[in-house]
């Protein structure tokens, strides 16, 4: 499949991908009005394997965990933007690397978010709580996929970082943006990678409201070629 609209076009092959759909949604991509551009940092420490994750107390995605980001405003650089909402959200400062760029939509609104994914494993200061976030320290560890528990068991660093352990608790993706475990992998590994997720509302047989579900996904890791 080739690179879904919205995302830079002369990206070069972007290869591997992972794509899929909802099986209730038989459209193409959806045609996006407006687009805004955000900013998504994930902090991690590899010697002590925590990563660093914001549970959002108020506003858009309020009760899911995610790296810590936010608009970005005009006049700024999209690195300074990333930087800003980092300390603002966490109380930290970090040296960051852009790894990913995304764009989400969901069905019916005005605006996408175009999110550039920045991941940072040497940072300063403690993190401290804010209005908008509360950051807490997770263990390190891949989304349960048939694909990572295969290769989890054939890694013998994995095994001993994972007897190793600290006592921190999992990353709670069940709580998380339900795109997250399609990317994340790719992130840890330090590929660069960029995707497209559209979201409609599709009723949640558990509860019978009406939740945003992924309809449409696409990620594809950006080969070394592409620097040229
Ligand atoms: C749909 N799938 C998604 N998966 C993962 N992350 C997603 C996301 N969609 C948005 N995000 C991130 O969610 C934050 C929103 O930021 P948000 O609080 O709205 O921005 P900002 O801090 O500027 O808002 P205020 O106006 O100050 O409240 C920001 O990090 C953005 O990258």
């Amino acid at each position: 499949m080739s690179i879904p609209p919205g995302l830079p076009p002369n990206t070069m092959t972007a290869l591997p991908s992972i794509s899929g759909r909802h099986p209730d949604y038989k459209d193409d991509w959806m045609d996006i009005p407006r687009t805004k551009l955000y900013t998504n940092v994930f902090v991690w420490d590899e010697i002590e394997r925590k990563i660093l994750l914001g549970y959002k107390k108020r506003g858009f995605g309020m009760g899911l965990y995610n790296g810590f980001g936010g608009k970005v405003e005009s006049g700024e650089t999209v690195s300074e933007a990333a930087l800003r909402e980092l300390k603002e959200e966490s109380g930290i400062s970090a040296n960051i690397v852009h790894c990913g760029t995304l764009l989400f939509f969901a069905k019916g609104e005005s605006c996408a978010h175009l999110v550039e994914v920045f991941r940072a494993t040497s940072f300063a200061g403690d993190p401290t709580e804010s209005e908008e976030m509360r950051p807490d320290w997770y263990a390190l560890s891949l989304p349960d996929s048939d694909e990572n528990s295969r290769t989890r068991k054939q890694d013998p660093f994995e095994e001993a970082a994972a007897i190793m352990s600290n006592d921190l608790p999992s990353i709670p993706f069940d709580h998380m943006w339900p795109d997250v475990p399609l990317w994340f992998p790719l992130m840890l590994s330090e590929k660069r990678f960029i995707g497209r997720v559209d979201f409609a509302k599709f009723k949640d047989d558990a509860t019978g409201t009406l939740k945003d579900a992924m309809v449409k996904w696409w990620i594809g890791t950006i080969t070394a070629t592409s620097d040229s």
